[in-house]
């Protein structure tokens, strides 16, 4: 069943055509590579299905709701989280509260409960210390997650920004370049993580990724966009082998 359909999306800045006429279904489970070159619209898509930008023509469902021209807030609880290409992690919050924000979707107590310390507080308290441990485990940061945010290496932010979106429980998680900046020993891990979240939460991923050793290495399935269009759609193997992708993007 597909979680994400998409059928002609578009949005011009100006004269600018940065995404036109996409189409893409991604079935349950999946794990979906955008690649493309610099300025291809690859970003530009990720803010279209998150809200940040309303496109002006296309359909976007999502597990067959319709939730085109929803707000950012709205599609995340409809199911759709996502990480930044710079990491926007809550730098004075610890690792821990980093999970914990992620997890309001689900957990929720009331304002009195709150300010009253009610016991109804520290049980709702309590259960989100235990899925946020859980969730830390799984990308092996459980021992840190008493450290600020800010003090924790590089790679491992990158981590904790993916924890957090997966803390939001969400059918589509979305990557925005999840590898930037990783050494090749933390690009690896990543991969083994990437691969093992997907397995343990079913969750369906669409990674966008330049590291072509990522992608290849994981991704099921390979949409490549070139000026905001379609260039080639489908598995790597075919797609890393079309010419036109050579071409225009690898550049090989
Ligand atoms: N808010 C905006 N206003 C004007 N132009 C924009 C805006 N957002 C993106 N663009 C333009 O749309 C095009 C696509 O940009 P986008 O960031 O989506 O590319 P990208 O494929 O993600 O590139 P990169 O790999 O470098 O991150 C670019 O020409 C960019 O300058």
């Amino acid at each position: 069943m597909a979680i994400l359909s998409v059928k002609n999306l578009g949005i011009s800045f100006g004269g600018l055509r940065a995404v036109d006429s996409f189409n893409i279904t991604i079935e349950q489970g999946e794990l979906y590579g955008l690649i493309g070159p610099n300025g291809a619209g690859k970003t530009t898509i990720f803010n279209l299905l998150t809200g940040v930008y309303k496109p002006d023509t296309g359909l976007i469902e999502l597990d067959g709701r319709n939730i085109t021209g929803l707000s950012t807030i709205e599609i995340n609880k409809a199911g759709i989280a996502r990480t930044f290409q710079n990491i926007r992690l809550f730098k004075d919050l610890s690792v821990l509260d980093n999970v914990k924000v992620g997890l309001h979707n689900d957990y929720k107590y009331s304002t009195f409960s709150g300010v009253l310390r009610l016991p109804s507080y520290f049980k709702k308290e309590k259960q989100m210390d235990e899925r946020a441990y859980d969730i830390l485990k799984v990308f092996n940061l459980d021992k840190e997650a008493h450290l600020l945010s800010a003090n924790l290496p590089y790679g491992k932010q990158r981590k904790l920004e993916i924890a957090r979106a997966l803390a939001t429980n969400p059918k589509l998680l979305l990557l925005d370049e999840p590898a930037a900046g990783m050494n090749p020993a933390e690009t690896d891990e990543l991969m083994e993580t990437i691969t093992l979240i997907r397995k343990k939460y079913q969750v369906t991923i669409l990674l966008i990724e330049h590291d072509m050793k990522l992608v290849a290495g994981i991704c099921e399935k390979i949409f490549v966009l070139n000026f905001g269009m379609e260039l080639a759609n489908g598995l790597p193997q075919e797609v890393l082998n079309n010419p036109e992708v050579i071409k225009a993007y690898l550049g090989e």
